[in-house]
């Protein structure tokens, strides 16, 4: 099968990163860092990128990681004890690792868009995270334009949304021709799932960012409200948003920009590892405009606004809706 040993060597990793962050969500160390951009980042995210670009490295040493991270912060000397405590986590999974190679793992992930190259955000959701709620540790390798594969580790999303309280943590695989899998990241049971073909009736809802900086809520509740939807959408943090409408769980994830940040463009690695899935399990994703995403021109969509993300029978009818009301 194609993409046999990419999909292993993703699958591997992610769940490397998967350990480390809940390791250090176990040990209390969970801890908002402030990026030059004012937004958070913790040990967690940069011990997955190290992790992940380890990996990939040592697979495929020719190919670039455009990744959302990298170790500029952690070079200053007054950042060595938290640099000091990544390495740790890292060894638990790679041996005799030094605070050295864990920074410059971390910078592999500052490679260029190209002909091949993988994209990853080593924790999506990273407000959802520092909460305790959603996360996903996203991976995805783009060839010709394309979304080839996508991994995607939702480790506190339920099996089912229906049993909130039962089995936690998932794995979303996708190849592009060749479906989307769920592995249950403790039983290892795996299912294909295909819920995005046409909406299911239970759940026709929309799902949508639980931070209202990131999507123009009202106008999203609009479109979801035109197209039929209940008025209340279901919050959750990251990409699980895509897994959700994968699952059928909700028809649509919608993301809307506000008209005060115009200038706000999407990173490609927020949402190539879930339009994958989405794909993959029957739903359709473009833009807001009905434009297909563009994953290989830059490590921001410069030439996209917005994201429609959604089943497949209802996404004419979301799209018509939105140019009415844009
Ligand atoms: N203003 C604005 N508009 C749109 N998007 C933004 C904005 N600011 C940040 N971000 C990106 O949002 C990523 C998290 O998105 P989510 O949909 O998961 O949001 S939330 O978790 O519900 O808050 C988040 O990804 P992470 O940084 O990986 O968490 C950011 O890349
Ligand atoms: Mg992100
Ligand atoms: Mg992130
Ligand atoms: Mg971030």
């Amino acid at each position: 099968m194609a993409y046999e040993l990419e999909k292993q060597v993703a699958i591997a990793s992610v769940i490397g990163a998967i350990k480390l962050c809940t390791q250090i969500q176990n040990d209390c160390l969970v801890a908002a860092i402030e990026k030059p951009d004012f937004s958070p980042v913790t040990i967690a995210d940069l011990g997955a990128q190290a992790i992940i670009c380890q990996a990939i490295a040592a697979d495929f040493p020719q190919d670039a990681v455009v990744g959302e991270e990298d170790a500029k912060l952690l070079r200053q000397p007054h950042m060595s004890e938290q640099l000091e405590q990544i390495a740790s986590y890292v060894r638990v999974h790679i041996p005799e690792t030094s605070a050295e190679t864990v920074l410059e793992w971390i910078d592999r992930g500052n490679g260029q868009v190209g002909g091949r190259f993988w994209t990853l955000d080593p924790i999506d959701g990273t407000k959802g995270f520092l909460r305790g709620d959603q996360y996903a540790i996203a991976l995805a390798l783009i060839e010709d334009g394309e979304v080839k594969l996508g991994v995607m580790g939702c480790p506190a999303l339920p099996l089912d949304l229906n049993q909130p309280q039962g089995e936690r943590g998932v794995l979303f695989v996708a190849v592009r021709g060749q479906g989307t899998t769920q592995i249950a990241l403790k039983s290892g049971v795996s299912q294909p799932i295909l819920g995005a073909r046409t909406a299911n009736k239970h759940n026709f809802r929309s799902t949508e960012s639980v931070e209202s900086r990131h999507g123009n809520l009202p106008l999203q509740r609009a479109i979801a409200q035109a197209v039929g939807m209940a008025p209340e959408p279901l919050s959750i943090d990251s990409m699980a948003k895509y897994a959700v409408v994968a699952r059928g769980e909700a028809a649509l994830y919608l993301r809307l920009p506000w008209a005060e940040y115009p200038d706000y463009r999407e990173n490609i690695w927020d949402h190539a590892a879930g339009a994958i899935v989405l794909e993959e399990a029957g739903g359709r994703v473009s833009d807001m405009y009905g434009k297909p995403l563009e994953f290989a021109a830059n490590a921001k969509m410069l030439n996209n606004r917005g994201i429609i993300a959604s089943s497949s029978d209802i996404y004419d009818a979301v799209l018509d809706a939105l140019q009415e009301k844009v």
